[in-house]
């Protein structure tokens, strides 16, 4: 099967490669194109722009990093939406909100063409291992049709109904782990000002109630102040953005999630973006009394 891919950043060139890896015949684009060559060592081709991409192929995969992005690559000249129309699929895997998922599934199903959103739960390796979590919403026939590449990306499909539905998903998943993450920072710090060793309170931690993969993988490298990007910082506090709008929304109170995304901010200003979001307990390291 033929695929398209849009968008080679650190989920998408290992979903890309992925494809190659399992028999897939991919195109890929990227904005920043010289970030295709890797791929083309495994097989790709390169489109020169998404809307190429897509006239060559009958389905194409977006993964981006925002909500502008994702509506840059559809709208803007040489576009998605100049290709797009009857017979071809667009499926859009970036976190983004619902309100963009739903502008760009107006304009491509407008065309005559199919859409599906389908952000996904796992990082970097999982999607390096196809084990990622995909959770669609849109035109149930192109999910039926993509569900042998998504069986190559993940470990599980979610079909969640209308457009929107996986976007929401996904920010909720995400809302909690940043809290998560927040809440672990602030107990690896209290374990050690208050003269605990934090490497007992990850033992401890992993034989409880609580015990994750998150705190599990994170932990050891969190505590050699290692924040080695698998999910950037920078989209975390996006996605704690769009689920507390979300909140407002829905006048679903959340406190929680409001101070995590303060703290997520806060990591940001100081320049901690582009590492992974495990660097938000670098800021919660440097309060002191
Ligand atoms: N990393 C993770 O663990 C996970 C990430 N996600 C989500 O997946 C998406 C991608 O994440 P990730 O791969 O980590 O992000 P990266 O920051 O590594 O990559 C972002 C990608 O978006 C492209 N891009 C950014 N702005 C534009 C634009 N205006 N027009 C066109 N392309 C643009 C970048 O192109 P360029 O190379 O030119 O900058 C790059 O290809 C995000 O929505 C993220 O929230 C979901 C699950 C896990
Ligand atoms: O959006 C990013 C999710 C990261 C993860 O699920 O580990």
């Amino acid at each position: 099967m033929e695929v398209g891919f849009l968008g080679l950043g650190i989920m998408g060139k290992a979903m890309s490669m992925n494809l190659l890896k399992n028999g897939f015949k991919v195109t890929v684009w990227n904005r920043t194109l010289s970030k295709c060559n890797e791929l083309v060592e495994f097989g790709a081709s390169i489109g020169e722009t998404p809307a190429q991409v897509v006239k060559k192929c009958r389905l194409t995969i977006a993964m981006l990093s925002d909500p502008a992005a994702a509506l840059s690559v559809v709208f803007d000249k040489d576009g998605v939406l100049e290709q797009i129309g009857s017979g071809k699929g667009y499926i859009d895997m970036s976190t983004v909100d619902p309100e963009t998922s739903s502008k760009i599934s107006q304009a491509i199903t407008s065309t005559g063409g199919a859409f599906l959103e389908a952000p996904v739960s796992g990082s970097k390796q999982p999607a390096e291992t196809g084990q990622l979590v995909i959770l669609a919403a849109g035109d149930k026939g192109l999910y039926e049709e993509s569900i042998p590449a998504f069986d190559v990306l993940g470990k599980k499909s979610f079909f969640l109904g209308q457009v929107g539905n996986g976007a929401k998903m996904k920010l909720v998943v995400n809302m909690i782990m940043g809290s998560m993450m927040n809440a672990f920072s602030e107990g690896l710090v209290l374990s050690e000002r208050s003269g605990l060793n934090p490497h007992d309170l990850l033992d401890v931690l992993d034989l409880g109630a609580i015990a994750n993969p998150m705190f599990r993988g994170k932990g050891p490298a969190m505590l050699k102040s290692n924040h080695s990007p698998a999910f950037p910082l920078k989209h975390q506090q996006k996605d704690m953005r769009l689920a507390l709008a979300l909140g407002d929304e829905n006048a679903v109170s959340m406190p929680v999630a409001a101070a995590a995304n303060e703290s997520f901010k806060k990591a940001r200003s100081m320049g901690l973006g582009d590492l992974d979001f495990s660097a938000v307990y670098e800021i919660l390291k440097m309060t002191k009394d």
